[in-house]
């Protein structure tokens, strides 16, 4: 489970994406919807960025063609100089391994019938990661702080934190050098929010995991991400370090989200 030896940097260039509505008429002008317009990004090695932006301002959308599942209109997806576009399964294993998708809720997303062990080792059996997968998922589970002598408990015999720990140890199982995490965190409990963040924070510090983070959150921003993008539009509005984003934003809508968030740990 160490960190691979490429150098995983993650880039998108010049991404453009716009969708095509409905006609609200049958021989009516179709509307058409921007959602991305030349938006360049890029994650370093073990580096943690944040992506903020208001509803509507693109975040999803980029990250489905951050992850392959969504080609742009015009620019390039690249991850340790390799492209990444949408394909056939066995085409984007590689890509897989390396950068781990942490869903909106993620230990929602775990099925309530499958042991720990199970959960964990899904993704190793798909993404034909050889070795020892037993003692891979005991490893990722210690990763996340959790006892591996869980391994044998399905999800309802878990605590929230413990639940959404092993979403976290599944992501963490292949061995990824970077984990694209949308919202891991809404819809939580303050408690478990805070021990998620924790164990997000000790893994992308310690670890020298990557983290790109989607929020709309900016104090869990800030507590995890050392440079934010702002989204605004389809646009890249603002890239800088996160602690100089949040003492003077220079972009209104930044100011906008800011003034959102009643405090920050800043
Ligand atoms: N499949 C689609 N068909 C049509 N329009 C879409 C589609 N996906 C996204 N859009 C539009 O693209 C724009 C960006 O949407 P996107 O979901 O990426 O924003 P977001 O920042 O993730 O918003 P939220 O924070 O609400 O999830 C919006 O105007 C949205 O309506």
């Amino acid at each position: 489970m160490s960190v691979p030896a490429v150098d995983p940097v993650l880039s998108a260039t010049g991404i453009e994406r716009s969708y095509a509505l409905p006609r609200a008429r049958p021989w009516g002008p179709r509307d058409v919807v921007t959602a991305l317009q030349a938006v360049d990004l890029r994650v370093g090695a073990g580096e943690r960025v944040g992506l903020v932006g208001t509803s509507g301002s693109g975040k999803s959308t980029l990250l489905r063609c951050l992850l392959g599942l969504e080609s742009p209109d015009r620019g390039t997806v690249t991850f340790a100089g390799r492209p990444v576009r949408p394909g056939p399964t066995a085409s984007l294993r590689w890509y897989r391994r390396l950068v781990q998708y942490v869903p909106q809720d993620p230990a929602g997303s775990l099925d309530p019938r499958a042991t720990v062990r199970d959960l964990v080792a899904v993704p190793l059996r798909h993404l034909q990661v050889p070795g020892d997968h037993d003692a891979t998922v005991a490893t990722a589970l210690r990763r996340v702080g959790l006892d591996p002598e869980l391994a044998g408990r399905r999800p309802g015999e878990l605590s929230g934190g413990q639940a959404q720990r092993v979403a976290l140890a599944r992501a963490l199982a292949p061995g990824p050098a970077l984990l694209l995490a949308d919202e891991p965190v809404s819809g939580l409990d303050l408690p478990v929010r805070d021990q998620v963040v924790e164990v997000l924070a000790e893994l992308s510090a310690r670890q020298g995991l990557g983290l790109l983070l989607v929020s709309h959150d900016l104090a869990v921003v800030a507590r995890l991400c050392d440079r934010t993008v702002v989204l605004g539009d389809g646009r890249v509005l603002e890239d800088r370090p996160t602690a100089d984003l949040l003492a003077s934003p220079d972009h209104p809508r930044t100011r906008e989200l800011l003034a959102a968030v009643p405090t920050l740990p800043v």
